[in-house]
């Protein structure tokens, strides 16, 4: 039998800073021609297993049990961190970690550009990185990554960002690369395309092994163990919402007309015309690079429009001319990336400073509660996971008591209790009269929010 690439046997891992084990007496293999999916819940040691596999947890506290690995390409649960610079291109990105690990410039670019290829990254590869819309840059972070050749690849969370047809794609390039003798880990908290390609998933709860299956897990096995099952039930379906509103719709709350909106001087939107409405939660789905992130931004003041459009507010109000601070005050806004949105050095002070009349403790504690951060007043923000840091900046925006929420992909990452707490969130947020409008790739999802679906077209 072929020599395992990665081989754990009773793996335990200590963070110095914890008593507690992130992970308890994992036993695992994983050998050429083999992938495998870790999953669990937000905390259970998913990502703690991908860098301490990498080799990437030396330092960082204490081991015992035996782990042999073969030199790792490693995703990491924040793929913008891994890339180098936001001047840099996608060439440049793609290519940088092959020439520092010793290939030739000749050997990379070829690879590089295959690759490219295959991922459907060639139009973009001069584009500067941050000209890249989300999903973009989580490609790129993927072919920088692929380029090295490890057989071994360690990727956490790989499908964030990525729309189906991404999901499809790099799901094809890890078949071929097991098939060429390669082994694929693919860790995470929700089920997908790229979960779903592994012949063996195995459940982590608290760091240690709490179920194994082969081939493909249940959707009530995945929420057993906490997992969030992105497959579509029916797909297609919320297309029956799509032009559907809620049988009694509230007041329209902000009516779009006509927007239109440019890109380093190029159009993303056309003319988008949308309504929303008291009480409804408004999905918007699209692939990778569509515009919905610059719909959100132009909504939001962010990104000026084109002159035609109109984006109105209350008792008429052409909300792109009024004031910074009377609009702030309507329509609130979380973005993509949510680190970008933290200054606090804790995550009830960034709560408290968040808004321009300060909340008082018992709002603080009670919104914390709802999103399910009240065990984690006195954490640093950088210190939470992805996902609760978009738990974050959703509570700072409810704190602003805004009409109208401008929601950018919340669902990235999160397990099954932290969607359900999500979806409870925003519908109480749409019951109490205000109108939401969010932007997702988990269409499962969108169609059991949402009562309306707008779908932004690939450019
Ligand atoms: N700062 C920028 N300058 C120029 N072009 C940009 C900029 N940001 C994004 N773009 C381009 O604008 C287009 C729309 O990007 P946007 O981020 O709105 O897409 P998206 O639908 O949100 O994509 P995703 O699903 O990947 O997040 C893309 O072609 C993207 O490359």
């Amino acid at each position: 039998m072929a020599e395992p690439l990665l081989d754990a046997a009773g793996l335990t891992f200590r963070y110095s800073a914890s008593s507690a084990a992130a992970l308890d007496g994992i036993n695992l293999r994983l050998a050429p021609g083999e992938s495998m999916a870790v999953l669990g819940p937000l905390g259970s040691g998913t990502s703690t297993l991908c860098r301490a596999a990498a080799g990437m947890l030396a330092d960082h506290g204490q081991f015992s049990g035996e782990l042999r690995a073969s030199p790792a390409g490693l995703l990491g649960d924040d793929p913008e961190a891994q890339l180098t610079g936001m001047g840099s291109t996608v060439w440049d990105e793609v290519l940088l970690p092959a020439r520092l690990t010793g290939f030739s410039l000749e050997a990379a670019a070829h690879q590089a550009l295959a690759l490219l290829d295959q991922l459907g990254l060639t139009e973009l590869t001069h584009r500067p990185v941050f000209e890249l819309s989300g999903g973009q840059r989580q490609l790129t972070a993927l072919a920088s990554l692929l380029v090295m050749g490890r057989k071994l690849l360690i990727l956490d969370q790989p499908g964030l960002s990525l729309d189906a047809a991404a999901r499809s794609t790099l799901r094809r390039v890890l078949a071929q690369h097991c098939a060429e003798g390669g082994a694929v880990l693919v860790a995470g908290h929700q089920h997908d395309e790229l979960s779903g390609f592994c012949q063996r998933t195995v459940f982590l709860d608290e760091g240690r092994l709490s179920g194994v299956q082969d081939g493909q897990p249940s959707r009530e096995q995945l929420s057993l163990h906490g997992v969030w099952d992105t497959a579509d039930d029916a797909p297609g379906a919320e297309r029956a919402g799509s032009e559907t509103s809620s049988p009694h719709p509230g007041d329209t709350l902000l009516q779009v007309e006509a927007l239109s909106l440019r890109r380093g001087g190029k159009p993303v939107l056309d003319g988008v015309g949308l309504d929303l409405r008291a009480g409804e939660i408004t999905a918007v789905l699209g692939p990778n690079g569509a515009g919905k992130s610059s719909l959100l931004l132009g909504l939001a003041g962010l990104l000026p429009k084109e002159s035609s459009g109109r984006i109105i507010g209350p008792a008429g109000v052409e909300l792109s001319t009024a004031s910074a601070h009377r609009r702030a005050g309507y329509l609130a806004w979380t973005g993509q990336d949510p680190g970008d949105q933290l200054s606090a050095s804790t995550v009830e002070a960034e709560l408290r400073y968040a808004t321009p009349k300060r909340a008082s403790r018992q709002d603080i504690a009670d919104l914390l509660d709802r999103v399910g951060l009240a065990d984690h007043a006195e954490t640093h923000p950088y210190d939470l996971s992805a996902a609760q840091r978009k738990d974050l900046v959703l509570a700072a925006a409810l704190l602003l008591r805004p009409r109208v929420l401008l929601l950018d992909e919340p669902t990235l990452g999160r397990d099954e209790p932290a969607m359900d707490r999500l979806s409870a969130v925003l519908r109480g947020f749409a019951d109490g009269g205000g109108a939401v409008l969010v932007t997702t790739h988990d269409h499962r999802w969108a169609a059991q929010i949402s009562q309306q679906i707008l779908r932004v077209p690939a450019q």
